[in-house]
């Protein structure tokens, strides 16, 4: 960090202790896998997810670096016949930001799409969930980690084998057999949309 030269009261840090300080910040050099789980069901689905992907991958210390393909989903759940079909995919992020910020930018992007918070399970412009950081174990209802239903969700679990079959949800086992056992239930591949991944 660089002193700010206008404001006289702030002391120039040695580069000594700068190189300490950032030695010591592992999120710096160490950054971290996240699986972000999309989902969008009001307005131009495909668009808006597009357009979260891309307002993700324009966030500092976040790169997108897969994204599904695409599935059109039954509504899980709520009633059936209640509310549109989603739209849902994927992105696996890498990031330094630690998980608290990841869940800030996730909730700013679902800002930005207009996202309402009526209902439990409401219909949504756009939903960004953290499905897992890292290896990371929470049950901090503010962010629980891994999410707490992605192991009864044929839409995350779906797409995520798509983009990484040898993925594992913690506590859970193995995406693959996750999704055997559910069975691709309410989930059909949507092979004529694409969603790009950011340069
Ligand atoms: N892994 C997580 N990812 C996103 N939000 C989480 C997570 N764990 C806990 N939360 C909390 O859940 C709250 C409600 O999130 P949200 O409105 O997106 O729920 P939902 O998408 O309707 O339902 P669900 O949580 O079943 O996906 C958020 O404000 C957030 O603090
Ligand atoms: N098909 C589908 N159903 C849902 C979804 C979703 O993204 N797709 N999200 C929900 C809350 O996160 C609740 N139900």
């Amino acid at each position: 960090m660089k002193p700010t030269q206008s404001d006289p009261t702030v002391q120039p840090v040695p580069a000594a202790v700068v190189e300490t300080v950032d030695a010591a910040d592992t999120t710096l050099s160490n950054p971290r896998w996240a699986v972000l789980a999309l989902g969008a069901n009001l307005g131009n689905r495909l668009e808006t997810l597009q357009g979260a992907i891309d307002a993700l991958a324009d966030t500092p210390g976040l790169r997108v670096k897969a994204v599904s393909p695409v599935y059109e989903t039954e509504p899980w759940g709520v009633e059936p016949g209640s509310q549109p079909s989603y739209l849902n995919a994927v992105a696996l992020v890498k990031t330094t930001l630690p998980p608290s910020s990841l869940l800030e930018r996730a909730h700013a992007v679902e800002e930005a799409f207009h996202r309402v918070r009526e209902e439990r399970w409401g219909a949504r412009t756009i939903d960004v969930d953290i499905i897992t950081y890292a290896d990371v174990v929470s049950d901090d209802p503010v962010l629980t980690l891994p999410h707490p239903r992605a192991h009864q969700r044929a839409f995350v679990l779906a797409p995520w084998n798509d983009v990484d079959p040898a993925a594992l949800l913690p506590g859970h086992g193995a995406v693959a057999d996750l999704l055997t056992s559910l069975g691709h239930t309410d989930v059909t591949p949507r092979d004529d949309l694409e969603l790009r991944l950011p340069e």
